[in-house]
């Protein structure tokens, strides 16, 4: 992938490219990467936001289709120089069976890197999580840790023991030779929790707020930090460790980034008071409301109602033992690496972060549009 003036000619593909983070991503690179000369947009689901970026210079190629389909998976990977591989069950709420998120998350991760190595595809970056290091079962805080911190990584629930182990996989198959006889590189990127335009659980939890009045009620102490990163800044990072990998291979090749950029450490509910405050909700407390003991009671009948009312109906509330846990344990990372290996420094700054999700849940009140969730990334 040599730099020239000449005509664009690369070929990316991006899995997952319909979702939240994937649609940034789709975005980002559509706007900075001018060697892009098609753009493959692979998901179970496609949006009809795709319709509007095919008018570009870029050939955008829609390809529905599922990862846990290996020769569809093939198909889609066949002549791209790089797969960007974001496609995941994100479910910490029991929306899907353990099996079904082992599934899509390892064994289409596992199908993504065979179709690399028959088509010959030689750069693979993937989608990982924070979640692969914790918070851990034993409630662990993790406090401005970066990629190297000592840290006890134990997984119970079926989406971080998923994304531990496709991350696993990817690492591993760096190295490997592709069909041609080159060697895979592959690197995977940690985001810690993500937010802006396009973010369900923010959605989520101003929808709530509005029913209770415009009130939201505090359950877990400030003092509990939680990582949180701009879905702009996970995307910008994707698109350049991308474009870095040919280059820096022996450097990048086998390694895993933390993503993060300049947004406070706070815990999760004053973290979102950012964006729901300055559109009218208020967080009730400057302490929990309820005990702890009686939190993790709730959480638990919770869960207890979700199993017996599963042949009936679903029932996903966000309060569960495992959400719970989550929110109030400390895991904040703090970390240079992705500048030091591949320039990355973040493109939006807190302020730019915040306003454009703060206008993106003002605009929820005006009813779903017709675009995608995010606007386009052209800046004054
Ligand atoms: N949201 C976060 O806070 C966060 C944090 C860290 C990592 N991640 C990771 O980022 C990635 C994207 O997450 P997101 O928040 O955008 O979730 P999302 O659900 O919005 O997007 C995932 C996309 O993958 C697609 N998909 C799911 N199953 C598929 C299948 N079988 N075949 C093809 N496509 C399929 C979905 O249709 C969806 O468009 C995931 O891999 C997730 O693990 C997310
Ligand atoms: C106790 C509740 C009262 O308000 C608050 C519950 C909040 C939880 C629903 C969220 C707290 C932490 C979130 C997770 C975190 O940000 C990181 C994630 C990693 C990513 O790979 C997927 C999403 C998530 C698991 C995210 C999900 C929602 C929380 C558990």
């Amino acid at each position: 992938m040599a730099q020239s003036t000449q005509a664009p000619t690369l070929v990316y593909l991006v899995t997952g490219g319909c979702g939240f983070l994937g649609e940034h991503i789709v975005r980002m690179l559509l706007e900075q990467e001018p060697r892009l000369r098609e753009l493959r947009v692979f998901d179970l689901h496609l949006g009809s936001w795709l319709e509007e970026l095919k008018t570009g210079p870029v050939q955008v190629t829609a390809i529905q289709g599922d990862v846990t389909e290996a020769h569809e998976v093939a198909a889609a990977v066949a002549g791209s120089h790089v797969v960007i591989h974001t496609a995941g069950l994100v479910d910490v709420f029991g929306k899907a069976s353990p099996k079904t998120i082992h599934k899509v998350n390892v064994q289409g991760t596992q199908n993504v890197i065979e179709a690399c190595i028959r088509t010959g595809t030689q750069f693979l970056v993937y989608t990982s999580s924070m979640e692969v290091v914790g918070p851990n079962v034993k409630g662990h805080p993790f406090y401005r840790g970066n990629e190297d911190t000592p840290y006890e990584a134990v997984h119970q629930h079926p989406y971080p023991c998923s994304k531990a182990l496709a991350e696993q996989l990817v690492l591993e198959a760096n190295g490997r030779k592709v069909n041609g006889g080159l060697p895979l590189v592959t690197c995977a990127l940690r985001p810690t929790g993500i937010y802006g335009e396009g973010h369900q659980i923010m959605r989520d939890f101003y929808n709530q707020g509005l029913r209770f009045g415009g009130r939201l009620f505090r359950a877990v102490p400030a003092s509990v930090e939680h990582g949180r990163v701009y879905v702009g800044n996970v995307a910008w990072m994707h698109v350049l460790v991308a474009r870095e990998l040919e280059q820096r291979a022996p450097l990048m090749g086998g390694q895993v980034y933390f993503c993060y950029d300049k947004s406070p450490y706070k815990s999760y509910e004053d973290f979102n008071m950012e964006f729901l405050g300055p559109c009218g909700l208020r967080l009730i407390g400057t302490h929990p409301l309820l005990p702890y003991w009686l939190l993790v009671l709730l959480a638990t009948l919770n869960a207890l109602l979700q199993w017996l009312l599963r042949p009936l109906v679903l029932y996903t509330p966000l309060l569960n033992p495992y959400t719970l846990a989550m929110a109030n344990t400390t895991f904040t990372v703090s970390t240079n690496k992705a500048q030091r290996h591949f320039g990355y420094k973040p493109i939006f700054s807190w302020e730019e972060s915040k306003a454009r999700t703060i206008h993106w849940v003002q605009a929820l009140d005006q009813g779903p549009g017709t675009g995608g969730h995010c606007g386009p990334y052209s800046r004054s």
